[in-house]
């Protein structure tokens, strides 16, 4: 038996703390799995409690023992602050070392070397949005994002797609849903790299909000009869609201497919890397009732769509 094995069993017998030393020990004696281990526990918060800080720690210890992946996440955490202060030059610098053996993190240099941001990550410049509705109120931002951005998130998206589903009101699971038939790949916090927390600083500058109030991005592809029938995005109960959506059209060369607001029949399809950004609630975290709005279906080809929704307040498990 393994120590991860080992400190499973310790578990298994209700002695979390006892197994979560018996990783740290094995951490210390460079077993770089024994703290990929241990950040997870402290990340998830089932077996030992939630401790963000910790977590971070881990990783950092791991990707200091070789292991990449632990590294990226740790990389990740730094960036957008998730357990810590966030620290841009820092998580910068340890992607270019990792760069030098990993292509993945070479291609993300290289894409940030083309971005003009400054050294906290956020935008230098920003060109003014078109106001294409009052109410709603709806604001199209052209070339947010450059093709090769769109095409990177695209390529990080593909291997994450997963049906997109609902949470099923009776039962509290998680279900598909004919009222969103397309698939999705969310960028939760340990897989926000650099590059995409550079994206979502963007989208926060576009936007006038705080990077930390969005949702983790989501990508959605949409394939031909694949839709999201008209909802709104502001949550009925809530105390912190999603007041604001920004959709980014990542490809083109489909048919179908625009956004639709149906209060006023205003019909969107961006190009690529166009953002449509449009308000859900007031100030105050009222739904307004004329943002219902839909994605209609594809006829022809296939839709991929970033899409991040903006709280009022810090949203996540920062
Ligand atoms: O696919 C679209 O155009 C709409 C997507 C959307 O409504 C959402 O992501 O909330
Ligand atoms: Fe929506």
């Amino acid at each position: 038996m393994n120590r991860i094995e080992q400190a499973y069993e310790l578990v298994q017998r209700g002695q979390a703390e006892a197994a979560a030393g018996l990783l740290e020990e094995g951490g210390r004696t460079g077993n770089g799995d024994c703290w990929v281990e241990l950040a997870t526990w402290y990340l998830g918060g089932q077996i030992i409690p939630r401790e963000l800080a910790k977590s971070r720690e881990c990783f950092r210890l791991a990707g200091m023992a070789g292991h990449n992946r632990a590294q990226s996440i740790y990389i990740a955490l730094l960036a957008n602050g998730t357990g810590g202060p966030p620290d841009w030059r820092r998580a910068r610098s340890l992607l270019a070392d990792l760069a030098e053996t990993n292509e993945d993190a070479a291609k993300q240099l290289a894409l940030l070397a083309r971005m003009e941001i400054d050294d906290a990550g956020n935008p230098s410049a920003l060109r003014a949005p078109e106001l294409l509705s009052d109410a709603p109120e709806v604001s199209l931002f052209p070339q947010l994002l450059t093709s090769e951005e769109c095409r990177h998130l695209v390529d990080e998206a593909e291997p994450r797609f997963q049906p997109s589903v609902i949470v099923d009101p009776a039962s509290g699971q998680l279900r598909p849903h004919p009222v969103r038939t397309s698939d999705n790949a969310f960028f939760p916090w340990i897989d926000e790299t650099p590059t995409i927390h550079a994206i979502n600083r963007r989208i926060a500058a576009a936007s006038r909000t705080e990077v930390h109030s969005g949702e983790p991005l989501q990508v959605l592809r949409y394939r031909p009869g694949q839709e999201y029938r008209p909802h709104h995005d502001a949550l009925p109960h809530t105390d912190n609201q999603r007041i604001l959506t920004m959709l980014v059209y990542l490809n083109d060369g489909y048919e179908g497919g625009e956004t639709l607001f149906l209060s006023t029949g205003l019909k969107v399809k961006g190009q690529i890397g166009d953002a449509l950004l449009f308000r859900n609630a007031d100030a105050q975290g009222r739904p307004d009732p004329m943002a219902q709005h839909a994605g209609l279906p594809v006829t022809a080809g296939e839709k991929l769509l970033a899409s991040r929704w903006i709280h009022e307040k810090r949203f996540g498990p920062l």
